[in-house]
């Protein structure tokens, strides 16, 4: 392809991925890889190249811009050489006419950037939301003899943690093989230590999608002890027990929760709990590093979904917390709706439960938890509260 195919090319994806963001359609990586099975004359240099274009334009647009072709021109107000490719010849996007529509330059939707800056993120806290993230893993300590890397990696703030520069094989090495590495952000990995979660204990994973969080538990635990790993979405739960059997977790049980009837599928918990971590659905406003189209499918009435949501689920985990055990809430977002004010209205709700000072090794105390940011720490963005309750 030219590069001013390319260009074309990255224009009509645009114009896909922002009809399914107005219509909660397919994600912007399944109708980018729609638009190449049809054409086979497209090579993998040209895949690159059209991806490139496409996220950067992702990233440049605040709001959901009209059109794919205005998305690439606000990103070609920056760069004269992308602008030089709308030159009208064949396979190549129509010259630029003067005046035509070109979408704005910014980190989020105005509604988004105003909530950010009221929950602390200033201007360049909010412009690290849309970093290259890295590549993390996690050592896994239940493998620790086979986990000979061909790469040494980088320290994190996560104990566990390596970091490889985004698009290291990791997948490919013996050691992933072999279940000695998991794939998993730095801040992810720390917000499991949040649990303290010990060998021999209780615990349950309420949110455990396709486990995660669930195997560095197990691994916290050294095998030792009951691990429940819950969650709605049959699909992703049932990812988990492969996952589990390559990293050596013997521990863990799945069990699909019916969304909205949670709790009478866990009546055999009810104040069992050592530990309970709800790694809560949430807006993601922390992940969009690695989904920046995240924030063009957002508006306030699902924001307000998930916070309701959220709050369900907090109520359903502390009913399974013994007393004297502990509830840890994390959310990848950095919305005070989802962090900071939805712990201090779980305390109001439940006198008989407090706070419990968090010292990560990394991040900021925000209201009665700890937030971790792009900017600051280097991981993915959370918010993690350990909440006790009373004996
Ligand atoms: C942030 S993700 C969890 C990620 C996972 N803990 C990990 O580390 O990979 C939130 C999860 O909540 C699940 N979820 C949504 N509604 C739920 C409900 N009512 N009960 C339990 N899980 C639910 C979603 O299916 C999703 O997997």
């Amino acid at each position: 392809m030219t590069p001013q195919a390319r260009a074309q090319a990255a224009i009509e994806i645009l114009d896909a991925v922002i009809a399914a963001a107005r219509s909660r359609g397919a994600p912007a990586d399944r109708l980018f890889t729609d638009w190449f099975r049809t054409r086979r004359f497209a090579g993998s240099s040209d895949r690159r190249a059209v991806r490139e274009l496409v996220y950067a334009a992702i990233r440049t647009c605040g709001e959901v811009p009209a059109t794919g072709r205005a998305a690439l021109l606000a990103l070609a107000g920056e760069d004269p050489a992308l602008a030089a490719l709308f030159d009208g010849s064949r396979h190549a996007p129509a010259a630029i006419a003067p005046g035509e529509p070109v979408a704005v330059r910014a980190v989020a939707p105005a509604w988004l950037v105003e909530a950010l800056t009221a929950s602390g993120l200033g201007a360049a806290e909010q412009l690290a939301l849309l970093g290259r993230a890295p590549l993390d893993i996690r050592l896994n300590p239940l493998k620790a003899a086979l986990a000979d890397l061909p790469e040494p990696g980088a320290p994190t703030v996560a104990p566990l943690g390596r970091r490889f520069p985004p698009g290291t094989p990791v997948e490919q090495w013996e050691a992933y093989r072999a279940g000695a590495i998991e794939v998993q952000d730095a801040g992810s990995q720390l917000v499991c230590t949040a649990v303290a979660a010990q060998p021999g204990e209780r615990v349950v994973d309420l949110c455990a999608g396709a486990g995660g969080k669930t195997l560095a538990l197990a691994a916290a635990m050294d095998n030792r002890g009951s691990l429940l790993a819950c969650d709605a979405d049959r699909a992703r739960l049932s990812r988990l027990p492969p996952r589990a059997e390559r990293a050596g977790v013997t521990i863990a049980e799945t069990r699909l929760l019916d969304g909205g009837r949670e709790a009478a599928a866990l009546t055999d918990w009810q104040d069992r709990a050592d530990a309970v971590l709800v790694d809560a659905p949430c807006s993601g406003t922390g992940t969009w590093r690695r989904n920046p189209e995240a924030r063009w499918r957002l508006d306030p009435r699902e924001l307000e979904r998930l916070t309701a949501l959220q709050a369900r689920l907090l109520d359903v985990a502390a009913a399974l917390v013994r007393p004297g055990g502990r509830l840890v809430h994390v959310v990848c977002s950095l919305l005070d709706a989802e962090g900071a004010d939805q712990a201090e209205r779980f305390l109001a709700r439940h006198p008989d439960w407090r706070a419990v000072p968090l010292t990560l090794g990394a991040g900021r105390a925000r209201g009665a938890g700890v937030r971790l940011t792009p900017g600051h720490d280097g991981t993915d963005g959370f918010f993690v509260a350990r909440l006790e309750r009373l004996c």
